[in-house]
Order: structure tokens, then C-alpha cells, then sequence
């Protein structure tokens, strides 16, 4: 007999307004990591997971964020088609203890679908320090449901739910009626006055005016004159904090992870292991991995925390609100603010995070255009390429201010790219009037750092590096079969290299550079590894460390300035990495617009290339 059998079984689906904290809810009481953060509409697809609790086995739905059920939105349609279609055995409507007025109207259009509703009143930290008091018992006994009060987030703040739960797990049938005049509401008039009313006796507020802290702050985060420096300044002082901090750890990463190589290397050896059995695996897959570990690990366990807090504090729906003027220039949607944002970290995960655009027209306009916001993956090799030729190969705070710098100046950059293509876009394959756009601007939230630093380690550190290591590590074998197969005296590596060698010159690239950005489809992060292995004739990659060394390896292949210009513009601008390609055709459904995804940005690349090229050609003398 299945282990699960001997437990009631019940299931329950988390319902509620966006940013209200269903999945926080929904974390804390399953033990899983949903992706939170505050601003409205993260969750876009459902979520599923269990609690035992007093044997009772609840199976939870976390719904996306909803503001009624009439299903305006995608989202709102998800979360009324599983009401419908699946109906739960209890729903919980999670309502913001600082807006209850609003979230009310939601729960009761679910009491009118449902008999079985709880109320969760979360959010009760933040109300309390508002000065905002929630009377649940006159909750209970004007709407007649089970109310619990919370603080998700909070060690044990989701104790009272469980105890309502418990409550409704034991009456088999928790009859639930909506007050006088209640029951058959269908009027939202109707529900408002009653949200109103329920409102005005349950809620007390010590102080009328509780969000005017943040109302300035909104004044300086979202003005005309402080909105934009403010975002560069605080984007500088991101880079510069992962610049100067990564630096010392990946080099040490990288001590360890190669000696260790070395030792794997004696062993097998020493063991008389074939070479052709052990070369691939340590000199191939093993290899690259410590490369991607090396390189990738540290500035990604130090930008992702600080993101992440931006995240939690509030400050990303302002991004959009700043930049939601742009992209209505452009036809496109203020939204994708937030997608390109997620980019920023991984381009597959902003590709799915732009199932928050309602329109299909600006939602496939922000799917095509996302990997021209350079992921992680992008930055070791940029991140080369500025501290070779920007500066000159300095290390210290000086060099780490200046790289921040450029990476801010070129974050901006492909802002503008993006920008730009969505302008093309929407002026050509996919005509039309932008959507109007209701974000909603969430309270500004002081983060939990211990655990924003332990969410975003595990949740994304460590999620982007093992899909980046489980995607590199059969690519080590395959560079690494490509450099080793010989027909006559030469690799099929150098043979692809001179084929492309005459194309890639049109492109002020070569043929070595191509090829490199070929094989990295799998991942980008092998970019410059690559390129040393091929420059160096090496049959596997190659872990250069040192800054002088790469530039002269680099130097000697006939780079100059062109060529580190031309690398950096195709490397922010050319096709997606190949999960990027799989996340596209599995939300766009189509092989048509995945292709045009892979074309737009490799079009636009090229084509930055070609005027580099010839824009140095014009110059008097070669620099
Ligand atoms: N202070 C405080 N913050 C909370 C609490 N519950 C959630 N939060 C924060 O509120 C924000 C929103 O939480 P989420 O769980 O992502 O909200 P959601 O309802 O799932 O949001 P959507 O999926 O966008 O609809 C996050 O920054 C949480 O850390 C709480 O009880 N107290
Ligand atoms: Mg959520």
C-alpha cells in the first residue's frame, strides 16, 4: 500500500491579489522555493506540493496573482479555469493585511464559487509597524468563514493557518455563508460596498497618512530629473560590488580546481588508464566544468543576493515605471521592464517571465528581443574583454571601477538595443498599439537579508550554474572529440576554423572567434576558453587566469582594437543559448518565431560588426 494512503488526503489552492504572499505562504508551508519577491505577478503558472499536518495530507495549488475572477488577464484565467475545472476541497484567499479592503472583493467572489473558503490575512508584521490593526474576530463573524492572521515570511507566522486548517480538515463540510445581503451576489457594486463596510469595523488605523515614506521615496526613485541617474548609479555600484569582490575568489576557485585536475590527471596515469579513456572525461568534460565553476560561481553568489535584494525592496516595478515611457515609444509594453530584468540573471528564465505581458503581441515583441539583455553567462567573456582592453589589464578598486562602469555603460547599451528592436518589431512583423499598462507599485519592503542571501544562493546561484554545467559538461566532450578527430593532419576544429575564417573577416571577427561563438552555444560561458584553446593550438580548453597572458596570446592572432570591439558587440548581440531556443519554442509554440528569435539578434550583431569594420577601415591609421 502507497504510504500517502493511509493519510486523509485534501486539497487546497493558495487564491489571492499579486504580491500578497501566496508563494511565500506556499514555501513556508511545503518546504519548496517558489520564486517571491515584491513585486506583483511572478508566478505565472501553477505550483504544486504537499503538507502533512495532523493526518491530514494537503496537497497545495499556488495560484498566479489575481484581482477578480472574470478573467481579464492570462493569469487570472489559469487561476479561474483550476477553480473551475478542479475545484480544491478548501481554498485559501490570501489578502494583504495593509489593503484588506481590496483583497476582500476577491474573497468574495470566491465565497460565491466555493463553500469551502479560509482567509488568510498576511502580511500582519508590515501592518502592525503601519499602525494598520486587523480585528479577525469581527472578520470571522461578519463574513462567517475561518480567518487566520500571518506573517509568512516569519519564523512560525504560518502557525494560525494551520491551526484553521486543521479546523476545517475535521468539519467534513465547513458550511460557509456570505452575510446579509449575501448569498447570489453577483453585482462587483455590491461587493465593493460590502468590502467597504466589512472593512470599516474590522480594520483600525493609528495613523491616516502610513505610506507617505514611501510616496517620497517614489518621488525619488520614479522623478524625471532622479529616476535615470539613480538607476545608473545604483547599477554601477552592482557591477562594482561583483567586479572587486569576484575577483580574488574565482582566482582561488580556479587555483584549486586545476591542481585538483592535475591530481586526477597523476592518478589516472599512475593507474595505466588508457589516455583515449581518461583524456575526454578529465581534459574535456571535467575541465570546462571547473571553468564554468571557476568563473561563473563567484560573481554570480555576490550579484545575485544584491539583485535579489533590489528585488525584495521594491525598487524593479519602479524600473518599469521609469522606462514604461520608452517603450510606449516603441509600441511595446512597460512590462518588459521586469522581463529584462530577469534576463539579466538567466535569458530563459526572462523569456518565461514574460508571460506576465498580457497582450500576445508585446509578449512575443519581449520574448524575441530578451537575449539582447546580456545573461550571466555573457559576462565572464565581456568581463575579459573590458579588463583586457578597457583596463588594459589593471587589477585593483581603480580597474574595478572602471570595468563597473563599462558593464553599467553597456547594460544601458543594450537597453537601448532592445529598445530598438522592439521599435523595429512593432513597426514591421508585429504592428500594433501598445497595451495600456497597470503595474501596480508594491510598498517598498525592507528584505531579510540572511534570507535573501540563502534564497538566492539556492534558488538561483545554484540553479544557473548546474544548468550551465549540465549543458557545458557534454559540450567539453564534443570541443574536445572536435579538436582530437583528424582527418589527414588536421583537427575537424581547424578545418571549421579556416572554413569560416574569410566569412568572419567581412565581420571584423576571424575565423577562430566564429567558431568559438558556434561551439558556445550550449553555453556562453565558454566563450573565451575556447578561443585560447584554438589561438594555442591546445587539444582541450585552456584556464588562463592571467589577464597579460590572454592579452598576448590575443595579441600574437592579429587582435586589435577593431576586433575586441567587434567580439563585444557580437557576443551582447547574436543568437540565444540553446536552452534559451528550447524555453522560446516552448512558449512561443512555434518554430517560425524561435527562428526569428535565433535571426533578429545575430541580424542586428552582424550587421554593428560590419559598421565597426568599416568604420575603422576609414581610419588613417590602424589601431
Ligand atoms: N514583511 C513581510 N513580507 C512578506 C510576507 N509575506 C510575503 N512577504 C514579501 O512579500 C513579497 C511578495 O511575496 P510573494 O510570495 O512573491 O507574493 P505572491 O502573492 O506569490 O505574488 P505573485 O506571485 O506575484 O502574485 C515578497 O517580497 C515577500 O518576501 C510577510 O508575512 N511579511
Ligand atoms: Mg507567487
Amino acid at each position: 500500500m502507497n504510504q500517502n494512503e493511509k493519510w486523509t488526503k485534501k486539497t487546497i489552492a493558495l487564491v489571492g491579489n499579486p504580491n500578497v504572499g501566496k508563494s511565500t505562504l506556499f514555501n513556508s508551508l511545503t518546504g519548496l522555493h517558489q520564486h517571491t519577491g515584491n513585486w506583483p505577478g511572478k508566478t505565472v503558472e501553477l505550483a504544486r506540493g504537499t503538507v502533512r499536518h495532523k493526518g491530514v495530507l494537503y496537497q497545495i495549488t499556488d495560484l498566479p496573482g489575481c484581482y477578480s475572477l472574470s478573467s481579464c488577464s492570462q493569469e487570472e484565467e489559469i487561476a479561474r479555469d483550476f477553480l473551475l475545472t478542479q475545484p480544491p476541497d478548501l481554498v485559501i484567499a490570501v489578502c494583504d493585511a495593509c489593503c484588506l479592503e481590496r483583497g476582500l472583493l476577491l474573497v468574495l467572489q470566491l465565497m460565491a464559487l466555493s463553500d469551502h473558503v479560509i482567509l488568510c490575512v498576511n502580511l500582519m508584521d508590515e501592518a502592525e509597524k503601519r499602525g494598520i490593526h486587523i480585528r479577525t474576530d469581527i472578520l470571522t463573524s461578519l463574513l462567517g468563514i475561518p480567518v487566520a492572521a500571518c506573517s509568512a515570511r516569519n519564523r512560525g507566522g504560518t502557525a494560525p493557518l494551520l491551526i484553521a486548517l486543521e479546523k476545517a480538515a475535521k468539519s467534513a463540510d465547513t458550511k460557509i455563508t456570505l452575510p446579509e445581503p449575501g448569498n447570489g451576489l453577483v453585482s462587483s457594486a455590491d461587493l465593493v460596498r460590502l468590502s467597504e463596510e466589512i472593512c470599516s469595523q474590522a480594520v483600525d488605523f493609528d495613523n491616516a497618512a502610513y505610506d507617505r515614506k514611501d510616496r517620497k521615496l517614489d518621488a525619488l526613485f520614479t522623478g524625471r530629473l532622479t529616476g535615470f541617474p539613480i538607476l545608473f548609479l545604483l547599477l554601477l555600484f552592482l557591477f562594482w560590488i561583483t567586479v572587486s569582490g569576484a575577483s580574488l575568489p574565482s582566482a582561488l576557485l580556479s587555483d584549486c580546481l586545476s591542481s585538483l585536475e592535475g591530481r586526477l590527471l597523476g592518478a589516472a596515469q599512475n593507474l595505466g588508464l588508457p589516455a583515449a579513456l581518461y583524456e575526454p572525461v578529465i581534459c574535456g568534460v571535467y575541465r570546462i566544468s571547473s571553468w564554468v565553476v571557476s568563473v561563473m560561481l563567484p560573481p554570480m553568489a555576490i550579484f545575485f543576493p544584491l539583485f535579489t535584494l533590489l528585488e525584495d525592496s521594491g525598487y524593479l516595478p519602479r524600473i518599469a515605471f521609469n522606462l514604461d515611457r520608452c517603450f510606449q515609444k516603441c509600441c511595446t509594453c512597460g512590462k518588459q521592464a521586469l522581463t529584462m530584468c530577469m534576463s539579466l540573471g538567466c535569458s530563459a528564465v526572462g523569456v518565461t517571465g514574460c508571460r506576465i505581458i498580457d497582450s500576445p503581441r508585446e509578449k512575443l515583441i519581449a520574448v524575441l528581443t530578451s537575449c539582447l539583455i546580456p545573461c550571466n553567462g555573457k559576462f565572464p567573456a565581456f568581463l575579459t574583454l573590458i579588463t583586457l582592453f578597457a583596463a588594459g589589464g589593471r587589477r585593483g578598486p581603480a580597474a574595478s571601477l572602471l570595468t563597473a562602469f563599462c558593464l553599467a555603460g553597456t547594460l544601458l547599451f543594450c537597453t537601448g538595443t532592445a529598445l530598438f528592436a522592439s521599435f523595429l518589431l512593432s513597426r514591421t512583423l508585429l504592428r500594433g498599439m501598445p497595451s495600456s499598462f497597470t503595474l501596480e507599485l508594491p510598498p517598498y519592503r525592507r528584505p531579510k537579508i540572511g534570507q535573501v542571501i540563502l534564497r538566492s544562493m539556492l534558488d538561483r546561484t545554484l540553479f544557473v550554474l548546474g544548468r550551465a554545467l549540465t549543458i557545458a559538461a557534454p559540450a567539453g566532450l564534443l570541443i574536445w572529440a572536435l579538436a582530437n578527430v583528424r582527418t589527414g593532419d588536421v583537427s575537424l576544429l581547424a578545418r571549421l576554423v579556416a572554413l569560416l575564417d574569410p566569412l568572419a573577416r567581412i565581420f571584423g571577427l576571424d575565423g577562430t572567434i566564429l567558431t568559438a561563438f558556434i561551439l558556445s552555444l550550449p553555453a556562453n560561458e565558454i566563450l573565451i576558453p575556447l578561443m585560447l584553446m584554438i589561438y594555442m593550438g591546445n587539444s582541450s580548453l585552456l584556464d588562463i587566469a592571467d589577464p597579460q597572458i590572454i592579452f598576448y596570446v590575443f595579441a600574437e592572432n592579429g587582435w586589435t582594437w577593431q576586433t575586441a570591439l567587434c567580439t563585444a558587440l557580437f557576443l551582447l548581440m547574436h543568437w540565444p543559448c540553446a536552452a534559451t531556443c528550447l524555453t522560446i519554442h516552448k512558449e512561443t509554440g512555434s518554430l517560425k518565431w524561435t527562428l526569428a528569435a535565433v535571426l533578429l539578434p545575430t541580424g542586428m550583431g552582424l550587421l554593428a560588426c560590419l559598421l565597426c569594420r568599416l568604420l575603422f577601415d576609414c581610419l588613417p591609421y590602424p589601431i
